[in-house]
């Protein structure tokens, strides 16, 4: 028996999953030679290469090693499949190794808010009067600064001939590529095509409660089960999974696990990035960015420069981001303190009250005044790789959608541990101006399920009146992110939602990012104070039965109350 602590916790890891130390052993030491004892390589995303390696090994066994794995465990059920099925196409020669994969610093998360005045950026949503604008939805991509190939460091010919077959990490998807891997182990199938009810693309996951699931999208072929997805808390086989939400959309892929088995995904169409609807103001051009706004002469990394670059000194004169990716602590403290009263503005003519009563609207009921991030961009002289981009950057934490067991739907956990300030993930949805999202919610049919809209009034109190196509919100119902699946806490959440300029110098579009607030462990649920106000009888979106069960929950007293929303 051996002492070395990070054996122990090698075999702790594996144990977990039904999987005997002696096994585990020989594959370890392999992979210890063949790493040169590197520790970190084979213990990162818990210790995934040396689980890949050890089911590589058994595959390589016959069915004697076969059994002898099921006597070790006593005849309990085999661990079910390897972490990474990877398929042929997977290990072909332009696939990366896991390892080969340049690791990020797992830190951008974007939220969602839906604030209604406590601590949030959103407001609630006006009620009545309907403007039919136009007929002819044009979209344009509001992108992020996405090059994911340049998120892989390349394949080196000692990279990749030195690792044997058996003790070879399972490759990893190349982000981006389009498609993905089909076949092989799949046990998902790409369906015929299916579209919602409001003729949008819909991404449908159905399935009998018991084996594959199956996926019915117009568009994108989502792989079969995959790796992350066959993870879950207490490594039992989910009842239904899929391989990736994001239809490799993201970097990352996100996974989706179902081990109670009962629900059905709901209809949307994942999109990586926001996307106008049709008449929101977003204007995206390098004309105007000033060379005042932007670190024109800075190159490479600026966090590496002796003093802040120009983008930094728009967020109080430093950087808000550490060399490895997180938020500061103090911005990070600041952006969580409840806000003051001279934090809020009070708009004279309130696009939210014009909407619901235009002849005589109400008083503004105050927009919360937010800290902002305000990231290099592309007309800035530094690189992608610029530590003053990371939300840009995507998402690079491994999600999983899973269906909470207290009844809350679908939610958001982690697969690894996050580090304080760590960016999980953007709020992404259709951007819509607020008379158009007005217009969505009168229309909609009380059988609609709507996720909720935030509205991007962070900093309404830089123009006095704000005109119906400036005042925007995202809708994620139709199409969205991940972000859409994380619900809601009334306090001590794990996510705060922070307002990040990226690639327009003025505020009425930006992006909505969520930080972790602590560390955050392994498998733990994802969440972010909406700010709803539970007893807003006029908000067009009902108020659902909270079920946080923190400590100072304001929603476990509506009873009778019933969300339409999910
Ligand atoms: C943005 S969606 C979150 C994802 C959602 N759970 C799903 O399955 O799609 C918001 C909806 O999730 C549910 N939800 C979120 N947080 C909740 C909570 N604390 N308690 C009960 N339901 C919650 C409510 O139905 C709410 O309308």
């Amino acid at each position: 028996m051996t002492n070395n602590p990070r054996v122990l916790k090698a075999f702790k890891a594996t144990r977990a999953l039904g999987i005997p130390d002696r096994l585990v052993k020989p594959v370890l030491k392999n992979l210890l030679a063949v790493y040169d004892k590197n520790w970190e390589l084979i213990e990162e995303d818990n210790y995934r290469t040396l689980v890949d390696a050890y089911f590589e090994s058994q595959d390589n066994k016959g069915e004697e090693d076969k059994r002898e794995v099921d006597m070790g465990h006593g005849g309990s059920e085999r661990p079910t499949k390897k972490l990474h099925l990877a398929n042929d196409e997977d290990h072909g020669e332009s696939e990366i190794p896991s390892r080969m994969v340049s690791r990020q610093a797992s830190m951008e998360s974007s939220e969602p808010c839906l604030r209604d005045g406590r601590a949030g950026s959103s407001s609630q949503i006006p009620l009545k009067q309907s403007r039919d604008k136009g007929k002819n939805p044009t979209s344009s991509a509001v992108s992020r600064d996405n090059h994911k190939k340049d998120f892989l460091i390349p394949k080196t010919e000692e990279s990749t001939n030195c690792v044997p077959v058996s003790a070879q990490p399972a490759p990893m998807r190349r982000p981006g590529s389009s498609g993905g891997s089909t076949g092989g182990n799949s046990v998902t199938s790409l369906a015929s095509s299916e579209v919602g009810t409001s003729g949008r693309d819909a991404l449908h996951v159905s399935g009998p409660s018991k084996g594959p699931c199956r996926i019915e999208h117009s568009q994108v072929d989502l792989n079969g089960m995959g790796s992350s997805c066959l993870i879950t808390r207490e490594g039992k086989k989910p009842i239904k999974s899929l391989d990736d939400i994001s239809k490799s959309t993201e970097k990352v892929k996100i996974s989706l696990a179902d081990e109670i088995g009962n629900e059905s995904l709901p209809k949307f169409n994942y999109i990586p990035d926001n996307i106008v609807y049709q008449h929101a103001n977003v204007n995206i051009s390098l004309a105007r960015i000033s060379d005042e706004d932007c670190c024109i002469g800075c190159s490479g990394d600026c966090l590496s420069s002796e003093f802040p670059c120009a983008c930094a000194q728009e967020t109080g004169g430093d950087f808000v981001y550490t060399k490895q990716g997180l938020l500061k602590e103090d911005f990070l403290t600041a952006c969580m303190r409840e806000p003051d009263k001279q934090n809020f503005f009070y708009c004279q003519d309130c696009p939210h009250e014009r909407l619901k009563n235009e002849y005589m609207p109400e008083k503004c009921k105050g927009h919360h005044i937010r800290k902002f991030i305000k990231e290099c961009w592309r007309k800035c002289g530094c690189d992608l790789w610029c530590g003053n981009r990371v939300v840009q950057r995507g998402i690079s934490c491994k999600l999983q959608v899973f269906l909470t067991p207290e009844g809350k739907g679908w939610g958001v956990r982690t697969l690894e541990v996050l580090q304080k300030g760590t960016f999980v993930c953007e709020y992404v949805g259709e951007i819509l101006t607020n008379t158009e999202l007005y217009e969505r919610n009168t229309h909609s049919s009380g059988a609609e399920r709507h996720t909720y809209p935030v509205t991007l009034d962070a900093d309404w109190g830089s123009e006095r009146v704000l005109r119906d196509e400036d005042a925007l919100c995202l809708d994620a119902t139709f199409h969205g992110n991940v972000a859409r699946f994380i619900n809601h806490r009334c306090c001590d959440a794990n996510l705060i939602d922070i307002p990040v300029q990226v690639e327009t110098p003025d505020r009425h579009y930006y992006h909505l990012a969520f930080f972790t607030t602590r560390t955050v462990s392994d498998f733990e649920e994802l969440t972010w104070d909406y700010g709803i106000d539970f007893d807003d009888l006029e908000h067009p979106i009902e108020a659902f039965q909270c079920n946080c069960r923190s400590v100072a929950c304001r929603g476990k007293r509506q009873k009778g109350r019933k969300g339409k929303q999910h």
